[in-house]
């Protein structure tokens, strides 16, 4: 099925409760929602209010300027590392362009320290909600910070055009923020695309193939892409949780069971992230499962 089903939506779930503390009801009834959706649909939209609205909204302004420098300039900012240098121009999806942050400016740094707090409480309530408690510090220890930011152009034409191909997050859970222009599609389960809409207080959430890797399967990452059907450029930013170099992701004794078999050997992300981007890695339906599959 390939067709856009407005009926259904993402989760919401309110991580605004100033007292959303471990331990307390409050956390607890957040932490059955999480662990709903990201079994079902591997992707929820979060309202959060920590991070204020001016800083929020004064992200824009600095992404609009950073993708403004000249073609010479953001190019100037290759990586040979996975997630880090400028991406774009790309002849199959021309609107797409892409750069981590760098954290240079201080709105950028703020936001991002901000929302690593979100991304620490959903993993919490994640790892509590199966049982993994004792492994919390080793997960929490596992993953550095990027914050990417990408800028979609806008169709010149009434057309809806493909601004990022489909794909599965590789990392562990990415946070995504974005402009007042929509695009974001989530694949369900049943092979539905969701639009996302998020309001101006929410972020999307999304897990990525480290931690269904991790979690045996037990959460859903989910296909994504984006499609532009307006005129006005989209701008998002992401806060990608990635493991860290060196740090094998092993699916943990407690997640595997008759019913629930290994589904990956023990892997290392960033050697996965090397196979990832040969030609195999590209035309594998799952480049995981050709990687480490069981
Ligand atoms: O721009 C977006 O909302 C999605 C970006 C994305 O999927 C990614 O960078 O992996
Ligand atoms: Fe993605």
């Amino acid at each position: 099925m390939d067709s856009q089903t407005p009926l259904i939506k993402l989760p919401v779930i309110d991580f605004s409760k100033p007292e959303l503390k471990p331990g307390t009801n409050e956390w607890d009834l957040v932490k059955g929602q999480v662990h709903v959706a990201l079994r079902d649909y591997g992707c929820f939209e979060a309202t959060f209010d920590k991070i204020p609205i001016n800083l929020r909204e004064s992200i824009f302004g600095s992404l609009e300027e950073l993708f403004d420098l000249p073609l010479q300039t953001k190019i100037r900012n290759v990586s040979k590392k996975p997630y880090h240098g400028y991406v774009g121009q790309y002849p199959q999806v021309p609107l797409y362009e892409s750069r981590a942050s760098m954290m240079q400016t201080k709105t950028i740094q703020s936001f991002s320290q901000q929302l690593s707090e979100l991304d620490r409480n959903i993993r919490r309530m994640v790892l509590e909600s199966f049982g993994l408690e004792k492994y919390m510090n080793e997960h929490m220890d596992s993953t550095n910070y990027l914050l990417r930011v990408m800028k979609y152009k806008g169709t010149e034409t009434t057309e809806t055009k493909l601004g990022l191909n489909s794909h599965t997050d590789k990392n562990v859970v990415t946070i995504l923020y974005q402009n007042e222009v929509d695009g974001l599609e989530v694949q369900t389960k049943e092979g539905e695309w969701i639009n996302v809409k998020p309001s101006k207080q929410s972020f999307t959430v999304m897990i990525g193939e480290s931690l269904y890797a991790w979690l045996n399967g037990r959460v859903y990452a989910p296909y994504h892409r984006v499609m532009m059907t307006r005129d006005k450029a989209r701008y998002s930013a992401g806060l990608f949780s990635i493991p860290k170099a060196g740090y094998t992701i092993n699916a943990s004794d407690e997640v595997v069971d008759e019913e629930h078999p290994l589904l990956f050997k023990p892997f290392d992300h960033v050697k996965f992230m090397g196979f990832y981007y040969t030609e195999a890695g590209q035309k594998a339906e799952s480049a995981l499962k050709v990687y480490c599959g069981v």
